[in-house]
């Protein structure tokens, strides 16, 4: 069947939905301002925004009769004196820094702003799926408690709690986790700001599924901060969490299907993503606006699943009992050794 659509007052874009026409400025100015075009560090943290404003939601504590957060509303921007001050969103003050005048000049709600510049950020990314987009979201009135956003120390069996209390089984959590694979850590060992979770930080690609599959051999800084393990290639960061839902046995299949299956991400993160991003959010009257988020590019032609330079199977530690480990072409080359991710 067609779809009606109305013209934009912008005289150049359509819609199917009126609403969904404020949008279109609102992306072409974070694409040139924010993102510069590129997958790179304020792409990554606008992403890293919208979980830590969602994930701050506990059904748990509102059946205790206790405040549980506001999820996808926008508190971690609004209250961010108090939000960029809890432990788990160390470094997240530079991005609310940065959106903060962007969403000044536009007529949006902080909550969907948010969760809209993570869509878009991830656009910029090659291989990443088409995130949906809901407009419609109210903003917080107050911060959210403490204590909500799952650290990199944690236990698997805390990690898993929590994502379950807002609604995730364990194999989606291992879904969301693919967002590591456009990622960097800047708080966990300060003296290497942007040091990657892959080899590949620019692409939605399954090298993080592998690599932290390899045996950890150093680290990349100081060394040894708190909720860092070993990782497998000079310049590389690998958190503790990762490494230890990599291996639990509830996780760790799921987390191994990922590492030659590109498709997957296209069935699985859109899912997560769209539920994450309407976390404690009044459904009623939202307006599906996703034909407003760009389709990221494809991966470079000649990406493929591989082992980094120097690593080979029997660098792997497997852990998921019922499936071999695949087996991946091993670049050419000296070791891998990888670059921070570009600050632009
Ligand atoms: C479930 C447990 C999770 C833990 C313990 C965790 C922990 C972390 C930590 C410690 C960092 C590095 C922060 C820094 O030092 O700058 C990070 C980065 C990141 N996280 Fe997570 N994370 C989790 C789940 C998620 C989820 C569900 C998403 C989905 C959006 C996500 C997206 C990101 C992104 C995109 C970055 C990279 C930010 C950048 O490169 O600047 N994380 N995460
Ligand atoms: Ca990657
Ligand atoms: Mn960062």
């Amino acid at each position: 069947a067609l779809t009606r659509r109305v013209a934009c007052p912008d005289g150049v874009n359509t819609a199917t939905n009126a609403a969904c026409c404020a949008l279109f400025p609102i992306r072409d100015d974070i694409i040139e301002n924010l993102f510069h075009n590129t997958c790179a560090e304020e792409a990554h943290e606008s992403l890293r925004l919208t979980f830590h404003d969602a994930v701050a939601f506990s059904p748990a504590m509102e059946a205790r009769g206790e405040f549980g957060g506001g999820g996808a509303d926008g508190s971690i921007i609004l209250f961010d004196q108090v939000e960029t001050g809890f432990h788990a969103n160390a470094g997240i003050d530079e991005i609310v820094q940065l959106q903060k005048p962007i969403i000044a000049r536009h007529n949006i709600s902080t909550a969907d702003f948010i969760q809209f510049a993570g869509a878009v950020g991830l656009s910029q990314c090659p291989g990443a799926p088409q995130l949906e987009f809901m407009l419609g979201r109210q903003d917080a009135t107050q911060a959210a408690p403490d204590g909500l956003v799952p650290e990199p120390f944690d236990s698997v069996d805390s990690i898993l709690a929590r994502l379950l209390d807002v609604g995730f089984q364990d194999f989606e959590v291992v879904w969301l986790l693919s967002a590591h694979t456009v990622g960097a850590a800047d708080a966990v060992d300060p003296t290497i700001p942007r040091t990657p979770f892959d080899s590949t930080p620019g692409v939605f690609d399954t090298q993080f599924f592998i690599e932290t599959q390899l045996q950890g051999v150093s680290f990349p800084g100081v060394g040894n901060e708190q909720g860092e393990a070993l990782s497998p290639i000079a310049g590389e960061m690998r958190l503790e969490s990762d490494q230890l839902i990599a291996r639990d046995q509830r996780t760790a299949c799921e987390w191994q299907s990922f590492t030659n299956d590109q498709e997957k991400f296209a069935e699985t993160f859109p899912d997560v993503m769209g539920r994450l991003a309407l976390l404690g959010v009044d459904q009623s009257q939202l307006v599906d606006c996703s034909e407003v988020i760009p389709i990221a590019p494809p991966l470079p032609a000649d990406s493929q699943p591989h082992f980094p330079a120097g690593k080979t199977v029997v660098d792997v530690e497997p852990a998921c009992a019922d499936t071999p480990f695949p087996t991946f072409p091993t670049d050419p080359g000296p070791a891998t050794s990888v670059a921070p991710v570009p600050n632009l």
